[in-house]
């Protein structure tokens, strides 16, 4: 990828593609990881004697839409980048366009949402050029969107001369240490609800691994593949037979898997529910598998000590409701504990678990993509890392 490295910024008006898609609540950022992992990115080219044009997506709107404003993830930005300032103009409009033309070095703005535009998700290339209109070099930090050929992605990086910013190399350098040469032994721990989200990873990483650990919802799918009773756990059925595939192509190439023991299970999903632990194939009905139970949280640690390579994706249970985010919390230590080892986590939740337990430092990468973490995974590379080949 050509890098920072190969661009002079001096007296240049850079744009600059971040992954602002932060949690929102009530108008106020939840957490600030991504803007936080972009400054180093923007701080550089700022000293560096440019001018800044942001530009991001947040969820997944319709349209423009008042409730995915950038507006208040501009306000967090500017506690940590004071002369950050918003546009609220649709990056493509001619108003935009008319109020980037004065800016001077050291001036940074954010404009409004890129999906408040039709041709965004589309690519389509005149949005492009009107995006590429903005700048005279662009810069790809956005990490977490680069798995998206969309117009501010790909489609503008081909118009302009562009480069990756430090968070994309630095992502990119530690997910490549996860599929080149990885010290062994190897294990990788998956959770969340589906299966047929993790297809793609788990296929690219059976050959390189020697443990595989699965936790969440798609466990359940696993299991019933085996023929336990999993009472009303999630289960994909049409995807019972590729779970019984998984398992015998890991047995082929000698994959340990672990699957729960037991598990942590309600009647519903819901705050303070009256809990029961069941062995994870003797889940009676109506009960549902909500988290790992005690026994596999012990079994897990035990399965992860004395690896030298991790890669975590996805919640062990129902994390955003407690008490189901124990089995969360206890492989994010587990993994925490691990001396020396390259271990790295990736996903809304997992990472989320990761801060909450304070053990950020404690992992050698934390990604700040989710999709996108586990689409380099799968393929070694993203539209967006081609894009800057
Ligand atoms: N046993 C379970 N039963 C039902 N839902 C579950 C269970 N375990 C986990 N989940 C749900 O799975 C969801 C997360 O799954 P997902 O596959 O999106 O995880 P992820 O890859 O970490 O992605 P994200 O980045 O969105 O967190 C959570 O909303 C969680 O409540
Ligand atoms: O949060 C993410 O994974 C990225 O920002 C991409 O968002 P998207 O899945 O809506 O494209």
């Amino acid at each position: 990828m050509r890098t920072l490295k190969d661009l002079d910024p001096r007296g240049k008006r850079v744009l600059v593609r971040v992954d602002y898609n932060v949690p929102l609540k009530e108008g106020v950022v939840q957490d600030e990881t991504r803007i936080l992992e972009s400054l180093p990115t923007l701080r550089h080219l700022l000293e560096g004697g440019a001018s800044l044009v942001l530009l991001s997506h947040l969820g997944r709107p319709k349209g423009p839409d008042p409730k995915y404003s950038l507006a208040p993830v501009a306000e967090a930005l500017r506690r940590h980048l004071p002369s950050a300032r918003f546009v609220p103009h649709a990056p493509g409009s001619e108003e935009a366009f008319r109020e980037v033309q004065g800016l001077t070095p050291g001036e940074v703005v954010l404009l409004e949402n890129v999906r408040f535009e039709p041709g965004e998700e589309k690519n389509d290339p005149d949005l492009s050029a009107r995006y590429a209109r903005l700048g005279e070099a662009f810069v790809l930090d956005a990490f977490g969107s680069a798995h998206r050929a969309h117009a501010s992605v790909v489609g503008v990086a081909r118009l302009l001369p562009a480069y990756a910013g430090f968070l994309m190399e630095k992502e990119v350098r530690a997910l490549s240490r996860l599929l080149e040469n990885p010290e062994r032994p190897y294990a990788v721990v998956l959770g969340g609800a589906k299966v047929s989200d993790k297809i793609g990873v788990i296929e690219s990483l059976l050959p390189r691994i020697d443990r595989l650990l699965v936790g969440g919802a798609m466990a359940f799918t696993f299991l019933k593949a085996l023929g336990k009773e999993v009472g009303g756990s999630l289960v994909e059925e049409d995807r019972l037979d590729l779970a019984r595939s998984l398992l015998r192509r890991a047995e082929e190439l000698g994959v340990e898997v672990h699957l729960p023991e037991d598990v942590v299970a309600a009647e519903r999903i819901e705050a303070g529910v009256p809990t029961r632990v069941f062995p994870a194939g003797a889940i009676p009905s109506p009960y549902m598998g909500l988290d790992i139970g005690p026994r596999t949280r012990e079994a897990f640690a035990a399965a992860l000590r004395g690896v030298r390579t991790a890669f975590w994706n996805g919640p062990m249970g129902v994390f955003e409701v407690p008490p189901f985010d124990e089995g969360t919390l206890s492989v994010g230590r587990a993994l925490a504990a691990l001396e020396g080892a390259f271990t790295v986590v990736g996903g809304g939740d997992s990472v989320a678990a990761v801060n909450r337990l304070g053990l950020k430092d404690r992992f050698s990468h934390v990604s700040t993509g989710g999709g996108a973490s586990l689409e380099f995974l799968e393929k070694g590379t993203l539209p967006g890392v081609e894009v800057l080949k």
